[in-house]
């Protein structure tokens, strides 16, 4: 029988037992009575027998209320003196800490050793997967990358042939009448290009892990199909990757537009904001902007994912107003240690932190998969993605940095003040004009002065998303309740 010991000399013992607080306290004539005190106030007093048996029992149901592991780790821990007992308990308590801390080692694991496999195989159960070329419509060409081209299409109705509709001449998506749910993007990944395989193989595998993960932050992934060869839309094969249409035109799209931020306000907050002063109007619609672009960085951070191309053109602007990412092709999983190094020329120089690479540059370069996950919870490497949310935030804000050939200009003068956006704040010829951030006690601009930064170490240096969202600059959310406005409006209509 368990039994817990109280020394001759001990004076009081609390514990828990059976919801009850008991505190038991041996009289001064040594063992031959105790004080039993329960929590509800009454009093008992034993003698020396039933008072042994007391704490007998209480250590007893200690010990079986207190779990499994308990009894387990008696076991594992028999026959180890104390100093090894405490090795072990450290070491223990260090592996738990270090295997659950960010980005979540054990959870990544779990993901895709576990969680991956069983997505797979239900979605073939369930028929998701089973896509096929035959399935659709292929429609403009909307963009070009390295490794892969865009195109818009149209999934077909269940009963309907590709190739029956080419027979009737009517294989054009602009023939088809689509309706907006039916509209596809598809991306063909090239053939023959050195590394284009396994970049598809990487994207495809970041749009499963994060319709798991954080399925809001991204466009809709509906999978992938292999074409043949033989197809003339579909001309030497190669992997097809679909997602679903998420809006007609990226914030690069729209900041393209002399009327940015104004062209999204109807978008992001309907007529909520009708009456407002005009320039707080732009405020606003670029903190809802930022808001959620961080938002959805937080998300996918926690799932210890690392974005890379944080920009404009890939952030999909849908037609209720949420901004999306796409384009995870650059992206890497720090838990697993996924696509760690990516092939340079897909990280877009304009948007990228001076660190470049997402762990410190003092980790010997480049370490394979198993090496970086190992260090990924000991760096903070979803900084990367910040720096670049940064410009993002900076380029809307500020008009004449919208260009690519003044970003460019920005970027070298921000290199020449070592990444210190105050001193380039004094240095800069480019006469920016600074009223967006500068309003509202400065809270736009000292945050994008703490995203735009130099990486630093141990989280002191740039903004984490999370610690992002918790500056004053979001505190205040107007652009959160407008958009919430809106919305109630919406459904009410
Ligand atoms: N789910 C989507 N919904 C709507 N439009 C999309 C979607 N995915 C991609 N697009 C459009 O296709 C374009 C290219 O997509 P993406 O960035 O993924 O391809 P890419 O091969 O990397 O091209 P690039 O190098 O030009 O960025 C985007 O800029 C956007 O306009």
């Amino acid at each position: 029988m368990a039994s817990l010991l109280l020394p001759p000399t001990a004076t009081s013992s609390t514990l828990k037992h059976n919801n009850q607080i008991l505190k038991l306290k041996p009289n001064n004539n040594a063992h031959a009575t105790c004080n039993v005190f329960l929590s509800n106030s009454n009093h008992y007093r034993f003698n020396s027998a039933k008072c042994h048996a007391l704490f007998d029992d209480v250590a007893k149901g200690l010990l079986e209320s207190s779990s499994v592991g308990v009894d387990q780790f008696q076991r594992v821990t028999e026959g180890l003196s104390d100093m090894q007992r405490w090795v072990f308990l450290v070491f223990g308590g260090l592996t738990w800490i270090y295997l659950t801390a960010r980005p979540g080692v054990l959870v990544g694991a779990i993901d895709a050793y576990l969680l991956a496999p069983l997505q797979l195989g239900l979605d073939n159960l369930s028929g998701r997967r089973n896509l096929k070329r035959s399935d659709f419509v292929v429609g403009d060409k909307l963009g070009e990358g390295s490794f892969g081209v865009v195109y818009s299409g149209v999934l077909l109705p269940k009963n309907v042939d590709v190739d029956v509709l080419q027979k009737r001449g009517r294989a054009k998506t602009t023939q088809l009448d689509a309706k907006s749910k039916d509209k596809v993007i598809l991306k063909k990944v090239k053939v023959g290009i050195q590394g284009a395989e396994e970049f598809g193989d990487y994207e495809e595998w970041f749009n499963y892990r994060l319709s798991r993960a954080a399925p809001e932050t991204c466009a809709d992934f509906l999978g992938t199909f292999v074409a043949d060869q033989t197809n003339s839309q579909f001309t030497k094969g190669g992997k097809w990757l679909v997602w679903k249409f998420e809006g007609d035109r990226t914030l690069a799209d729209y900041m393209k537009d002399r009327n940015f931020p104004s062209n999204l306000e109807s978008v992001m907050f309907g007529r909520v904001l009708q009456g407002v002063d005009s320039s707080k109007r732009n405020a606003l619609i670029i903190k809802q902007i930022m808001r959620q672009i961080i938002t959805s960085l937080r998300k996918i951070h926690d799932t210890g994912i690392v974005h890379r191309d944080v920009k404009p053109a890939n952030l999909v602007v849908t037609k209720r107003g949420q901004i999306k990412l796409i384009d995870f092709g650059a992206a890497t999983d720090l838990r697993i240690g996924k696509n760690y190094v990516p092939n340079r020329t897909l990280l877009d120089p304009d948007y990228c932190p001076p660190e470049l690479y997402v762990l410190p540059e003092e980790t010997p370069s480049p370490p394979p998969e198993p090496i970086a996950a190992f260090l990924s919870p000991l760096n903070s490497p979803d900084l990367f993605d910040m720096y670049s949310a940064g410009i993002v935030l900076l380029q809307m804000a500020i008009p004449s940095l919208r260009s690519p050939a003044a970003l460019k200009n920005f970027n070298l003068e921000l290199k020449t003040c070592g990444y210190d956006m105050k001193k380039w704040r004094d240095y800069t010829r480019l006469r920016p004009d600074l009223q967006i951030l500068d309003s509202e006690s400065s809270r736009g601009w000292d945050l994008a002065t703490k995203l735009v930064s130099e990486r630093g170490s141990l989280r002191r240096g740039r903004l984490s998303a999370a610690a992002a969202l918790r500056h004053p600059y979001f505190l205040l959310g107007g652009d959160q309740a407008a958009a919430v406005l809106s919305k109630l409006n919406l459904n009410r209509k």
